[in-house]
């Protein structure tokens, strides 16, 4: 797609401040059912084109936070402002990605990745048009991602990891301005693994775009976060909310090196006690 046709959707939305947080939780709380609440009285804001990782143990509410800030779920009491607007539904700007990449097995790699096209707004009126600009940019991302030669696979063909990568492609492809991430490696080995945290990172160092990610992995909160938020046990609380201040880019070799090793010992003891 050209860059102005692109630049036009996205700066066409007078809501869009740069100046404005991108999230603003105010005294968030939810409860699923009488059990009483998941998460209780978060307040935070999440800056335009922040990486911010989430941690805490098991059962604290992380996903829960995802559904809120998604509209997937609304809360019970308090109020969760996205792009200037009170949520009140699901929201199309955002990508998802989770630990299961959810390929489609009888669609393409290709087709896989153009997927939220048919589906969101206003690309979905667009696209029968301006299908071959979009299939470039799917072809693009694919690149991008390590994934050149490999569009006209069909899933199983490729290893977990590949599926990964499509499925990250999948959630960039309608340039959703918050893209949110749960646990999306969890299922990987750790070589593979920490290829794709440089491949996510390169990604975001080039497009900006707004990163919430879960995860159980300190070291990769991290290596990606601008800000990791500690969670309480159920209710989850936000405990904490850590600025990582370890210089950008960074080489994957910094997660060997003090300052990182440091941050990741000092949020394992913090998350143990918790646990306990
Ligand atoms: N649909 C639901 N109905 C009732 N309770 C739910 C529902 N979804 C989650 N919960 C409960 O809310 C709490 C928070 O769940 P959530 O999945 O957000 O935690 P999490 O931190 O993502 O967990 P994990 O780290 O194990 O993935 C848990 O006690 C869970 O049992």
């Amino acid at each position: 797609m050209p860059a102005l046709a692109v630049e036009q959707m996205t700066t066409s939305n007078p809501q869009k401040r740069p100046d404005k947080p991108l999230v603003e939780f105010r005294n968030v709380s939810l409860a699923y059912d009488e059990t009483g609440n998941a998460i209780e009285d978060i307040t935070l804001n999440i800056r335009r084109g922040e990486f911010i990782a989430f941690v805490g143990p098991s059962g604290c509410g992380k996903s829960t936070f995802m559904k809120l800030c998604t509209g997937l779920r609304q809360p019970t009491s308090g109020g969760i402002v996205v792009n200037g607007k009170e949520v009140t539904g699901p929201l199309s700007i955002t990508g998802m990605a989770f630990q299961n990449s959810n390929l489609l097995p009888w669609r393409s790699v290709l087709k896989n990745v153009m997927l939220p096209l048919e589906i969101v707004e206003p690309h979905r009126s667009r696209l029968r048009k301006h299908y071959q600009e979009y299939e470039d940019k799917a072809r693009r991302l694919l690149a991008i991602v390590g994934l050149e030669g490999y569009e006209h696979s069909a899933p199983y063909e490729l290893s977990g990891g590949m599926q990964q990568r499509a499925s990250i492609c999948r959630a960039l492809i309608h340039e959703p301005e918050l893209l949110m991430l749960d646990e999306p490696f969890a299922a990987l080995d750790a070589f593979t693994r920490e290829e794709l945290w440089c491949m996510l990172r390169d990604l975001w160092q080039e497009q900006q775009f707004t990163v919430v990610l879960v995860t159980h992995d300190l070291r990769e909160a991290a290596f990606l976060a601008d800000t990791i938020y500690v969670m309480s046990k159920r209710p989850g609380r936000v405990l904490e909310a850590r600025s990582v201040d370890i210089p950008r880019p960074r080489a994957l070799e910094s997660t060997y090196e003090k300052p990182l090793a440091d941050l990741v010992l000092s949020l394992r003891t913090k998350i143990g006690a918790i646990r306990e």
